[in-house]
């Protein structure tokens, strides 16, 4: 019996089982995998992970089962799944939007449920993955979801009504950050910034500025105060971005992802 059976290895779900191995969450040898494309595993396992042949080999032979398949491959998959599924079985889904009513209708009232909402940071060690213990998964299983996602970065508990909420906050946040970040680095290279500085002061900026908000102590009212001096060119820059309306369109893309997740769980 393998500790972590894993359907689905595409964007993300490669580098959490890269994370959670590398991070001694489980080790490789306890640690079944079965995806679409065989390449994308190959260095999976090489370090020691198994292949299985099919979706029912690994959760014939796994504890936990981790599904990183998209939403809407969840409809075929869970009745394929079902039948082979035990009572110890611990279901930990990362699908975007799928509620833990939705997995209990299609696998069964009793089962285990760990949902998580990670992030594609946690590929260089800096993700935050959102989790929440479905019951009647005990505090001992939910321990083991929080370590494969925490050692890859931090791993939050959340209540189970804002799973669809946190998209907006982590899951997808990382492309709205990447999006912005490509505004600003477009404009700089229009005023002549070769793109690799650009880039660098950009998202170095972005880096400090995390800090001081995570970790200086100093509302966030007051770290922008601080870097407003009187009269000079960040008030002039912030009055802009306001006029054009910057908190509606970051509150609608927001609300489109909210929207979205709910969508995908119907
Ligand atoms: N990408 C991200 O940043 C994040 C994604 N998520 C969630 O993670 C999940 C996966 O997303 P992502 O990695 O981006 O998607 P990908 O499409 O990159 O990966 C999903 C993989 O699962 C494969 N697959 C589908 N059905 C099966 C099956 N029955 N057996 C084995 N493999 C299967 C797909 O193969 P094929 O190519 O044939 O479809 C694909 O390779 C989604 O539910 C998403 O909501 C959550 C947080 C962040
Ligand atoms: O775009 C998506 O649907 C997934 C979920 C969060 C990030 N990527």
């Amino acid at each position: 019996m393998y500790e972590l059976g894993v359907i689905g290895l595409g964007h993300i779900g490669v580098p959490i089982v890269n994370g959670a191995l590398s991070g001694k969450a489980v080790s490789a040898d306890q640690v079944i995998l079965y995806g679409h494309h065989p390449e994308r595993l190959e260095p999976l396992l090489l370090v020691g992970a198994s292949a299985a042949k099919s979706e029912i080999e690994v959760v014939s032979s796994c504890h936990y089962l981790l599904l990183s398949v998209k939403p809407q491959s969840l409809s075929e998959l869970l009745p394929k799944i079902k039948p082979f599924l035990r009572p110890d079985h611990v279901i930990i889904s990362i699908a975007a939007g799928i509620s833990a009513r939705y997995l209990k209708n299609a696998l069964g009232e009793d089962t285990k449920i760990v949902l998580a909402m990670p992030n594609t940071p946690l590929q260089l060690g800096f993700g935050t993955t959102a989790l929440s213990r479905i019951e009647p998964a005990t505090q001992d299983e939910f321990a083991f979801a929080m370590r494969i996602f925490g050692v890859s970065g931090t791993a939050e508990e959340i209540p189970a009504e804002l799973m669809n909420e946190v998209i907006a906050l982590n899951g997808s946040s990382p492309a709205f950050f990447y999006r912005i970040t490509q505004i600003f680095a477009d404009r700089a290279s229009q005023y002549g910034f070769d793109h690799e500085t650009a880039m660098r002061l950009i998202c170095g900026s972005m880096i400090g500025a995390a800090h001081m908000m995570l970790s200086s102590g100093t509302s966030l009212d007051d770290l922008i105060q601080a870097v407003c001096s009187k009269g000079g060119t960040t008030i002039a820059g912030l009055t802009a971005m306001n006029d054009a309306h910057l908190d509606q369109a970051l509150i609608a893309g927001m609300e489109a992802c909210t929207q979205r997740a709910y969508e995908l769980g119907k």
